[in-house]
């Protein structure tokens, strides 16, 4: 998860200026990894900030480390977006099924009627893993990064910027999943 969020941090590091960014946090791994990343963006000079409407004991570390680096958690999606030039979907990744539930449902129609950049950590929120977002009415984000490796749904993604992450699996398995080489220390590269 530190690799995974670092490597989130790096991708946009990469491509944005650094700015007032509000990073949206799920009940899971793919949050865990938002949660890391918006450390590693305060590092960068980045002014993050957390929307965590679903807090999980797992993570309290994670989240005890955001506040020592004193990220604001915020609690009014609507105005916290209108304060922030980017925002993280770090809602969902793999583990997404069906469709959203209170509160996710709400939060990611917000999200998606944003005209804020949007940059989503694996897989878009909200998108079905293989299909991606067949009924057209999900976000869709100006940078994907996914982890490990590419998922189906990314074939779907239509926005600037596509990174790969996680610089963490063996050589056998890099090579299994036909994953690029990762230049230098890099811990991500751009894709398209
Ligand atoms: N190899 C790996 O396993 C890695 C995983 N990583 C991260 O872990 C993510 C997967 O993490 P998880 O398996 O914890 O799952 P997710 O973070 O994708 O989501 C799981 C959570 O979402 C909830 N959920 C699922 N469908 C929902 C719905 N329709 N409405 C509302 N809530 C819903 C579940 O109850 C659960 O709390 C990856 O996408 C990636 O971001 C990375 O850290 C890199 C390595």
């Amino acid at each position: 998860m530190e690799l995974a969020g670092l490597s989130v941090a790096e991708a946009i590091a990469a491509e944005y200026k650094p700015a007032s960014v509000l990073l949206c946090i799920g009940p899971g791994n793919n949050g865990g990894d938002g949660l890391v990343a918006a450390r590693h963006l305060a590092q960068f000079g980045f002014s993050p900030s957390l929307f965590y409407p679903r807090q999980s004991d797992k993570y309290q570390c994670l989240l005890s480390q955001c506040h020592a680096f004193r990220i604001p958690l915020v609690q009014d999606l609507d105005a916290a977006i209108l304060k922030s030039d980017l925002i993280v979907d770090a809602i969902f990744g793999f583990s997404f099924k069906g469709s959203p539930r209170a509160p996710f449902d709400k939060v990611l129609d917000t999200l998606r009627m944003s005209d804020k950049p949007i940059v989503s950590v694996d897989i878009p929120s909200g998108w079905d893993v293989e299909n991606g977002d067949s009924q057209g009415s999900a976000i869709s984000p100006d940078m994907l990064i996914s982890l490990t490796a590419p998922k189906l749904c990314a074939h779907s993604f239509k926005g600037r910027f596509h990174y790969l992450g996680g610089r963490f699996i063996p050589p056998e398995m890099a090579s299994e999943l036909k994953t690029p080489p990762f230049p230098g220390v890099a811990n991500c590269i751009r894709l398209t």
